[in-house]
């Protein structure tokens, strides 16, 4: 449990905004944080973009004062897991949102998967390597954490889940008054973000009356939003470097202090110093907290503010080790993650962490409208708002005096408690009335249930998914929205397009790491090794070649596949997507539709993809507001065999249009993966103080695909 752990959690974080115009890091936090608790609660608040800084100042102070007392109690005492959430609760007696996943969890059991994957997998070389990883994944099991790494986070699963467990999940604001006024953040700003507590009074609650106009005002104010951040980004490109603004204010601050005869030279612990310092225990939260931010500030200016003779490395491991103990992960997750971001955005992702997501729904429209919905919930004092512009169907939870997963209107089958992410693969997939489409990986079958809502319970959706135990909730969940177009059944996803194919439209939310989601899962942070990720990598890129080889490319509506994960790994995105690329010359991504969302990576620590692969879309907690996701899109080709015919120059031309495809080179293949699995389990075996066994000799490289140009 890491010291941030251990002290604080916060109430929802800063609005997020949905544009990409304003997709970058908003102030430092850590940077400007002090160990001061009432300071660090307004800067908690003062996440938010700049622009609502200037525009809600005010509004701010306000909240700010109600907060700080709140964190300044947290701040002081090492409280325990189950104290934190208490505290949680009793922080957040008037925020709807928070904590509420807590207890929606699926527990799965994958003993199904893994006996059937023995068996499916016996005969063939390629997955011969998986069945020494579902085994790895056994000794996993000891640890308790093999039931994540096959059957993806259980709190992504969550989010549409079984009736029972929603029923558990308590309401934060039962017995309370709707007020509208004091509702927590949202997913996207919206005109209510930027008015006055007066303003809100003066609009009063929503009603079936007002929403339309309600609606409107929303999307204005969006406009307005995205035009003050490019505004923003402008003059911050015009003023110069940001980091170095900020730091010219923590200098300042410095100065302050040291007036004040506070501040100490900041000294960074040698490697030895470091190393002594974990043996004999970890310095004070306070010290932790003023090492991390001095390592920020000098890493945003490095040049100017590194101590002479110490690396940019050492000031990064200092502060990756400092994060791994502050927010309680361990420190090979926490390097992994840190990777992801520019030093001073990385805080902020793991800060989001930290704090839960609001609560959404989406509305069934096989059942109701979303006016109707709100109108009910709103009589029954639910106190919430269309999600954005995005969506609509998604309503977002403020605070409710009834629990949310167990109103006459949830158990009509009227919405699906699902988070906001959730809802894009399927936005992204846009599957049309009439079609077949596959959902591989489906329970407990919220993205399954969304789209039978999209074909208007025409066509067909076989929803499958490895695990029997999780299709009970699927099914449920099936029955209760009233899907009439589905199909349930349980089959590994390895094993299509062999068991049915020919698909308008494939949907692979694939099992993941759930890096995404570390706000509703913490166990994430410390029960994920490297080992894991090449594990679950190895099995995502053997779910991507089903999945394309089971949408029919001659669809007439479609031909479209969505990958998507709660993840932010590159490891379980860009690669595999760029792995599926690479090994199916018959698919070519295409834009999501999406309207928001950061570029997926082209190149990342030295690794190059298709630079196609800026097409798909990565989701982030501290910038969205949202679980971290990515999304991918597909659109699958006819598959054409056609060799390498050489003209009569000697030059080497395709055929029209066509593309080289051998099916050799298009198999799975498992040699690319190998060294990586065989050098995780080496680690793993090392940890346990066994001895590995000596490392294979690397392959011949093989050739791929390149019977044309050769
Ligand atoms: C991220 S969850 C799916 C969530 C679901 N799409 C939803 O929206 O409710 C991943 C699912 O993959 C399933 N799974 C794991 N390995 C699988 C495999 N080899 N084939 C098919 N499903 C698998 C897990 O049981 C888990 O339910």
């Amino acid at each position: 449990m890491g010291r941030r752990a251990k002290n604080k959690q916060a109430a929802p974080q800063s609005l997020a905004p949905a544009n990409d115009a304003s997709d970058r890091p908003s102030a430092k936090k850590l940077g400007k944080r002090k160990a001061d608790a009432d300071i660090d609660a307004k800067e908690s608040l003062s996440k938010r973009p700049a622009k609502k800084a200037r525009e809600n100042d005010e509004r701010l102070q306000k909240a700010a004062n109600g907060k700080a007392k709140t964190q300044a109690v947290e701040k002081g005492e090492k409280l325990s897991k189950s104290n934190r959430r208490k505290n949680q609760e009793d922080e957040d007696e008037d925020d709807a949102s928070s904590g509420s996943s807590e207890g929606w969890e699926g527990v799965s059991d994958d003993e199904d998967l893994k006996t059937k994957a023995k068996l499916l997998f016996h005969d063939s070389d390629d997955q011969e390597a998986l069945v020494g990883d579902l085994d790895d994944l056994d000794m996993d099991g000891e640890d308790g954490d093999d039931d994540d790494l096959l059957h993806g986070p259980p709190q992504e699963l969550d989010l549409g889940s079984d009736d029972e467990e929603l029923e558990l999940a308590p309401s934060k604001t039962k017995g309370k008054k709707s007020k509208q006024h004091e509702r927590p953040t949202k997913i996207i700003p919206t005109a209510s973000d930027d008015s006055s507590d007066e303003d809100e009074d003066e609009d009063g609650p929503i009603t079936m009356a007002n929403m339309e106009a309600r609606s409107k005002a929303l999307d204005a104010q969006a406009a307005r939003e995205a035009q003050l951040d490019l505004e923003e980004l402008q003059q911050a490109a015009q003023a110069g470097e940001e980091d170095d603004d900020f730091a010219d204010e923590e200098d300042q601050d410095e100065e302050m202090d040291g007036e004040g005869g506070e501040a100490e030279a900041f000294h960074l612990p040698t490697a030895e110093e470091r190393d002594e310092e974990k043996k004999a225990g970890w310095p004070d939260v306070h010290t932790v907290q003023r090492r991390m931010r001095e390592c920020v500030r000098v890493l945003g200016s490095f040049k100017r503010r590194a101590a002479s003779g110490r690396s940019r490395s050492e000031y990064v491991q200092q502060l990756i080790s400092d994060i791994a103990n502050y927010y309680g992960y361990n420190e090979y997750l926490a390097e992994k993650l840190f990777q992801l971001f520019p030093v001073a955005e990385a805080i902020e992702f793991f800060e989001a962490n930290e704090v839960p997501r609001p609560v959404t729904i989406r509305t069934n429209t096989l059942r109701t409208r979303r006016r109707d919905l709100a109108q009910a919930l709103i009589n029954r004092g639910v106190n919430l708002e269309p999600i954005g512009k995005w969506t609509n169907v998604g309503l977002q939870v403020f605070e409710s005096s009834v629990p949310i997963g167990a109103t006459p209107e949830y158990l009509a089958g009227h919405y699906m408690l699902q988070a906001a992410s959730s809802f894009l693969p399927v936005i992204a997939l846009s599957p049309q009335p009439g079609e077949r489409v596959l959902d591989m990986a489906s329970a407990p079958g919220g993205k399954t249930t969304h789209m039978a809502a999209l074909m208007e319970n025409t066509g067909v959706v076989f929803a499958n998914d490895a695990n029997k135990v999780r299709t009970k909730s699927l099914t449920a969940n099936v029955h209760r929205l009233g899907c009439k177009n589905v199909v349930v059944c349980s089959y590994d996803g390895r094993e299509f397009p062999k068991v049915i194919g020919g698909f308008d439209r494939v949907l692979l939310d694939a099992p993941c790491s759930g890096t995404g989601v570390i706000s509703k899962d913490a166990s994430v942070k410390t029960n994920k090794s490297e080992r894991d990720f090449a594990l679950l990598s190895h099995l995502q890129k053997q779910l991507i070649l089903c999945a394309i080889d089971s949408v029919q490319p001659d669809s007439k509506t479609g031909g479209y596949l969505v990958y998507s994960t709660c993840s932010v790994t590159v490891d379980e995105n860009e690669a595999v997507v760029d792995y599926a690329l690479r090994k199916r010359p018959n698919v070519k991504l295409v834009d999501t539709g999406l309207e928001f969302g950061r570029p997926g990576y082209t190149s990342f620590r030295g690794k190059s993809f298709n630079e196609k692969v800026s097409l798909t879309r990565r989701f982030y907690p501290h910038v969205h507001n949202m679980d971290g996701f990515y999304v991918a899109k597909f659109k699958v080709e006819k598959r054409q065999k056609v060799k390498a015919q050489s003209d009569e120059s000697g030059a080497v031309s395709k055929g029209d249009g066509a593309m080289d495809v051998d099916a050799e080179d298009t198999k799975f293949d498992s040699d690319e993966d190998k060294p990586y699995l065989e050098e995780a389990k080496r680690k793993h075996m090392k940890a346990k103080g066994l001895r590995p066994p000596p490392r294979s000799k690397p392959a011949e490289p093989t050739l791929i695909s390149v019977k044309a140009t050769a």
